[in-house]
């Protein structure tokens, strides 16, 4: 089939009847319920960007095995062009979408062909699983299909393991074989965007002791299998507020969701990996199943890069980007973009060929971003609510605006420094609340906090490989010479 439109992904999202919950009702009519009807545009527009033939070339290539377009997310990198092809893939998707949707499709058709890509990983413990993988890569790819994922146990207990949480189904973990597949009980979170997409993806981070077997799991299963239930948190945009007065947060909602697996029968040729604690705390580190992490840092670096736009913009509108104070605000935003950036570009340009053949960029930079965003997103939010102070919270609303009697008091009133009208500052203003106030604003802050793990036991694992790949030798040099100097001049070494 090749790259889908919109069109294809919506008739697929109508096709079926995943079981999902939100606010204490079942959702049956997915594709008119108000929390995913923009959202799925929004997805549906990348799709259809495929076929732009400003886009097309950029963002899809043909695939050397079937013949037909595909996605650039599904071409094995072998050089450094391709890893540039990939790269333009998530840079005009996440500026399609401001780097606000964390989980476009491009993030997770990556991860699947970049474990597809690592045979030798799974076959020195299970050439099924190889074989499956493989399988699997080809149809996602064929099919162009949208994934969600889910990677964490309920937040139950974190100071105990998988095997010693209270019942023995908190985590999800196998509950027996039979000859059509492994049946699955319990629960994995937090998979974004879930109900509109069509599979997905169970893999975990390293952390699995002795006794946890059952719980070392990889599988996919489509959205709409049976036992399989998807809880939606709260929705933080009800899809009915006027885009005038949040133009961000009623575009470009992720519901996220906790998937509860209710004995649901995973077919063995949907099986990754199981019952097996050493491959499943290796899986991260040999499968190049990391590559996504250049998917994250293209897509960080345009929300950041948005954040900052937002900051200088609502300084200029109201005249204070004049003051010291407020420049080097702005000025640290720019240098936060322009390290991100240049390390993204070091990443790239520092690429190495893996023993299967696939190009991969250096990760130290892409591991470096992973450490500096956390930390340098939630502090672009800090200054535009720093700048926007009061003029966040108070513009009116587009009824107000619409009311001939209030719109003099507005374009007086509620105006910016000259130039600019009532009515562009408090569409600006707005913008800047939703950025940086709402709830929707906030689940951004902690997507970047969190998407990619827990960022301090990330950076604790970073300064454990660091150690064990690096030697200290300057010091060691410091301390031998000193050592030579105090031999050689015993009383006086000037
Ligand atoms: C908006 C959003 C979207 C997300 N989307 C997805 C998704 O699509 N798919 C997916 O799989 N996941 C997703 N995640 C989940 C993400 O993987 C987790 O948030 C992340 O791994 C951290 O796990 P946790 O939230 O359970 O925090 P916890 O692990 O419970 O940590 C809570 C706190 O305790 C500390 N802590 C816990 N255990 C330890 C320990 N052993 N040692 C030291 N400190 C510890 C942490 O540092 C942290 O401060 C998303 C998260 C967010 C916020």
């Amino acid at each position: 089939m090749g790259i889908r439109t919109g069109e294809d992904y919506i008739r697929a999202l109508k096709s079926r009847q995943p079981e999902v919950w939100m606010n204490g009702r079942k959702v049956t009519d997915l594709v008119n319920e108000d929390n995913f009807k923009q959202p799925i545009r929004e997805i549906a527009k990348l799709y259809d960007m495929q076929h732009d033939s400003k886009y097309r070339d950029k963002i899809t290539s043909i695939c050397e095995e079937t013949g037909e377009r595909v996605s650039n997310a599904f071409i094995v990198p072998k050089n450094y062009g391709d890893l540039m092809a990939r790269r333009e893939l998530y840079d005009v998707w996440a500026e399609a979408t401001f780097g606000l949707m964390g989980r476009t499709p491009d993030f997770l058709n990556v991860t699947v062909t970049s474990m597809a890509s690592s045979p030798d990983f799974y076959n020195q413990y299970n050439s099924d699983w190889a074989e499956n993988i493989k399988n699997y890569y080809k149809y996602i790819r064929d099919n162009d299909l949208f994934m969600t994922h889910a990677l964490i146990n309920p937040q139950v207990d974190r100071s105990k393991s998988s095997h010693e949480q209270k019942d023995l189904f908190t985590h999800l973990g196998a509950v027996e074989e039979t000859p059509d597949g492994l049946i699955v009980r319990g629960a994995k979170m937090l998979a974004t965007l879930a109900p509109i997409t069509d599979e997905v993806i169970i893999y975990s981070f390293p952390g699995f002791k002795p006794g946890d077997e059952r719980y070392a799991l990889s599988f996919a299963v489509p959205i709409d299998t049976p036992g399989l239930r998807l809880m939606c948190r709260e929705p933080m945009q009800d899809g009915k507020r006027p885009l005038f007065d949040h133009p961000l947060a009623s575009r470009f909602e992720e519901n996220d969701a906790v998937l509860i697996f209710n004995d649901v029968l995973v077919p063995w040729d949907r099986v990754f990996l199981y019952n097996n604690v050493d491959a499943a705390n290796k899986l991260y580190s040999e499968t190049g199943l990391s590559q996504n992490t250049h998917q994250n840092a293209a897509r960080g670096l345009v929300k950041l890069k948005f954040a900052q736009e937002v900051a200088s913009k609502v300084a200029d509108a109201i005249g204070v980007d004049g003051f010291l104070n407020v420049q080097t605000q702005l000025g640290e935003l720019v240098q936060s973009v322009e390290t991100i950036r240049a390390l993204l570009r070091t990443a790239e340009n520092e690429y190495t060929i893996r023993s299967n053949g696939e190009a991969i960029p250096n990760p130290i930079p892409l591991e470096t971003i992973r450490g500096i965003l956390p930390k340098a997103y939630p502090r672009a939010i800090e200054v535009i609510q720093t700048i926007g102070a009061s003029g966040l919270i108070l513009p009116p609303t587009e009824a107000d605006l619409n009311n001939p009697e209030l719109a003099e008091d507005i374009d007086r009133y509620y105006g910016g420094r000259s130039g600019i009208s009532g009515e562009e500052r408090v569409r600006l203003f707005k913008l800047a609340w939703d950025l940086s106030g709402e709830a929707f604003g906030q689940r951004l802050v902690q997507y970047e906090r969190y998407y990619s793990g827990d960022p301090v036991r990330k950076l604790g694992m970073f300064y454990s490989k660091h150690k064990s790949q690096n030697s200290f030798d300057m010091v060691d040099r410091a301390l031998e010479e000193a050592n030579d100097f105090k031999n050689r001049y015993p009383k006086n070494p000037v």
